[in-house]
């Protein structure tokens, strides 16, 4: 979908190159990643791809078309882009901000409103309450939903993110990147996505370039990256810490879970299997039965069958709790995952782990 052929720019009076012979393609419907330290020219390497900055030399297509030479500005409202803060205007309402290329499209005005509210929902913010507001009266997180929101709002294919959710709190930023993840799954845009934290990187990135000073050292799949680093440049970036941000690639729904079971009879029948007791909804609240320890005084924590062995984890150390229950949508238990199991090795239903 996007593929940049010996990309290079030499900015005026500068010796060296911010982005050298770069060559790298971004397949439709996925999310790139672009990481490496301050200045190695991954902001640069996005506003080429929109052409806010003219390459020195190479060739940039979109689904197979040259555009090095098309009018900037045309290409623009063909590509959504977001920035840290959302840069939202700050005298337009929140739905004239989502507007705005639509309007420039030349959109009626009904199909623009219908579209900021759509889009608004899209986004998790309630239209009735922001469509009027003003960037101002937003909190960070929620301007960063309305950034995205506008750079959706001409359904364009491709999106280039410069490092949206940075000047978020941690909290908010994760939740952000769960929405986000969300949303990509029913809009399946092509994705550059500029950012500072390889946490971020891993999880969101089908794929994940790292640059070094003007330089793309490795484009691979985050496992890889984290894995097989390609040269020691990589592997110092990547740092310690490689294990761990590994779990967030590990889906519950592959794992093998160890069985739970949740019928009172059970208890002193289990066969090793930890009983929980469940409320009128069928939702695990409590450990009646731990096979060889006292189910007193052990907290029982859930973690959704949608998240990483990464989010258990991080229940398990929240909760002081050596296991966790999985729970499927309803929130009923689909399993149980031990502390035990991350140093004994996790078992996939593909057996491959
Ligand atoms: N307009 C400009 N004129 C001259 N040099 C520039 C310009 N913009 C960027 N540079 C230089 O190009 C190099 C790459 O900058 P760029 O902003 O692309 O890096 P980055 O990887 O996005 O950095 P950061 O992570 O700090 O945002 C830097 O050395 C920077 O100083």
């Amino acid at each position: 979908m996007i593929v940049l052929e010996g990309v290079e720019k030499i900015y005026p009076g500068s010796e060296t190159p911010a982005v050298s012979q770069l060559d790298m393609a971004i397949p439709k419907g996925e999310i790139v990643m672009l990481i490496g330290p301050s200045g190695c020219g991954k902001t640069t390497t996005l506003k080429m791809i929109n052409r806010l900055i003219e390459p020195t030399a190479g060739r940039i297509l979109l689904d197979g078309k040259d555009v090095t030479h098309v009018n900037g500005d045309l290409l623009r409202r063909q590509i959504g882009y977001v920035i840290q803060q959302g840069g939202l205007f700050p005298h337009f309402s929140i739905a004239d901000n989502i507007g705005v290329v639509p309007k420039m499209l030349g959109w009626d005005k009904q199909q623009i409103k219908e579209r900021a509210d759509e889009l608004l929902h899209l986004v998790g913010l309630e239209p009735s309450t922001f469509r009027d507001r003003y960037p101002r009266q937003l909190s960070g997180g929620q301007q960063q939903r309305v950034g995205v929101a506008r750079a959706l709002a001409a359904n364009p294919p491709v999106m280039l993110m410069d490092e949206p959710f940075g000047a978020i709190d941690p909290i908010t930023r994760d939740r952000l990147q769960d929405e986000f993840l969300e949303i990509q799954r029913t809009i399946g845009k092509t994705i550059a996505f500029v950012t500072h934290d390889l946490q971020e990187a891993v999880k969101l990135g089908d794929k994940i370039a790292v640059f070094a000073t003007g330089k793309l050292e490795q484009y691979a799949d985050p496992d890889t990256v984290l894995t097989r680093p390609a040269n020691d440049f990589v592997s110092d970036f990547v740092g310690g810490g490689a294990a761990v941000r590994r779990l967030s690639l590990l889906e519950l729904a592959r794992l093998e879970l160890h069985p739970i079971e949740t019928d009172e009879k059970a208890v002193g029948n289990s066969n090793g299997h930890p009983v929980a007791e469940v409320d009128s909804s069928g939702k695990p609240v409590s450990w009646r039965h731990l096979p060889g320890a006292d189910a007193t005084g052990v907290a029982l924590v859930t973690v959704p069958i949608s998240g990483t062995v990464y989010d258990a984890v991080d229940v398990m150390l929240d909760g002081g709790a050596a296991l966790v229950a999985v729970v499927d949508e309803q929130g009923r238990a689909q399993g149980v995952l031990h502390w035990n199991d991350l140093v004994g090795g996790l078992r996939t239903r593909e057996r491959d782990a």
